[in-house]
């Protein structure tokens, strides 16, 4: 009997361009939602444009986080309860955008997402990655009904924010390569046009590397489309598997430890020019990534991360550790073929 069955959820809007955060309440509005919003947000979006969101809600509050985590689901959940929020507004970079979409999750109602930065590709995802001690669990949610990415308040946001988004989608390229050898070697689910769409997006992305400059608004809107379009992927996909591998296992494991050290979308760069080299040998693609990376201003070394070459090499021989995904890793790299793959590539 035919048993399989698709359920792809994405957001009813998706506004990229300047100053639509303008368009904020009318895109909102649209949703047919009920009761006043809590604004989920961390310190620096807070300050920068929490003021201009709330002047389209005047009867929302805020609830501001520093740190992701479940305690940190819990304290939105509580406030939105409190508040009797009828919905969230996620308003920053990826934690407090990951935190909302679990809060919202837990609390049965819709969240909207409004990126302060193009630095990851959770923007659009119906998945949250939320740290709890040594592990991460990358958490099944709904994504948002709708996203407001306004170009003009991501292109004025650092530099490097953008770098690491470019970093994060060219880290697709890896994370695909994991998917399929998954599903060859462990019967793992693999979803063509997800893949399709995942690798493309990449190659988008590095065919237009020369307009992604500091200073240009366009970058932004370049950044933020492949950013849309990669959580668009993870969506078809049901799972962050088509931008999520081992270089993202390898990330995960070094914000385990070196909290805070570097952005998420640069370290899974970096991670993604080892994994590649443990894909393909001497003659893969691992210097077209690097060189890609390169040409976008994101880091290709440990160091240009911030991160001793003995903890980077920690990370890639315990980073299959992190969670039950299948991907060039396997059961574990020794030292011996993390330290070949990293110096051969110039990693360390
Ligand atoms: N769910 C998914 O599919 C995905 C989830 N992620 C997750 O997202 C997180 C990484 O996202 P990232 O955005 O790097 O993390 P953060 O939300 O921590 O943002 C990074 C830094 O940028 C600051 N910031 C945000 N916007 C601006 C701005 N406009 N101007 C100046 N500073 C700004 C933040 O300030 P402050 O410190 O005040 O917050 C923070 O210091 C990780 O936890 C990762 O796992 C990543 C990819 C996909
Ligand atoms: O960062 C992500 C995709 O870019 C999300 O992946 P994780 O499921 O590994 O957290
Ligand atoms: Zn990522």
């Amino acid at each position: 009997m035919f048993e399989k069955t698709t359920w792809i959820k994405l957001p009813r809007n998706v506004l990229v361009g300047h100053g639509v955060l303008r368009e904020l309440s009318a895109a909102v509005e649209e949703l047919y939602l009920s009761g006043p919003p809590l604004v989920v947000t961390s310190p620096t979006p807070n300050d920068l444009v929490g003021d201009r969101v709330r002047e389209g809600f005047p009867d929302a509050e805020t609830v501001v986080i520093e740190s992701a985590g479940f305690d940190a689901v819990e304290r939105v959940a509580d406030a939105a309860t409190a508040a009797e929020s009828g919905y969230l507004i996620a308003l920053g970079g990826g934690k407090p955008i990951d935190t909302a979409k679990m809060a919202s999750d837990r609390l049965g109602c819709g969240f909207v997402s409004v990126p302060t930065a193009a630095s990851h590709d959770g923007i659009v995802s119906g998945r949250s990655s939320i740290p709890e001690g040594d592990t991460r669990h990358s958490v099944a949610a709904d994504p948002p009904l709708a996203v407001v990415a306004d170009t003009e308040i991501l292109a004025e946001a650092p530099w490097e924010l953008t770098t690491a988004g470019c970093a994060d989608i060219i880290s697709n390229y890896t994370a695909v390569k994991d998917w399929q050898l998954a599903n060859r070697l462990k019967n793992v689910e693999y979803s063509e046009y997800a893949g399709a769409l995942s690798q493309m997006t990449a190659e988008m992305l590095v065919e237009s590397s020369a307009a992604i400059k500091p200073g240009f608004e366009e970058s932004a809107w370049l950044v933020a489309k492949a950013l849309v379009s990669s959580g668009v992927a993870m969506s078809i996909a049901g799972s962050s598997r088509p931008a999520s591998g081992a270089e993202h296992l390898i990330s995960h494991r070094l914000d385990r430890l070196v909290p805070g050290e570097a952005l998420h979308g640069h370290q899974v760069g970096v991670a993604a020019i080892v994994t590649e080299y443990l894909h393909s040998g001497e003659r893969g693609e691992w210097a077209d990534i690097r060189d890609a990376l390169d040409d976008l201003d994101a880091p290709t070394t440990a160091d240009g991360l911030g991160i001793d070459d003995d903890t980077f090499l920690e990370a890639v021989t315990t980073a299959h550790t992190i969670r039950d995904r299948y991907t060039i890793l396997g059961d574990g790299v020794s030292e011996a073929a993390a330290i070949e793959a990293a110096t051969f590539t110039g990693v360390v």
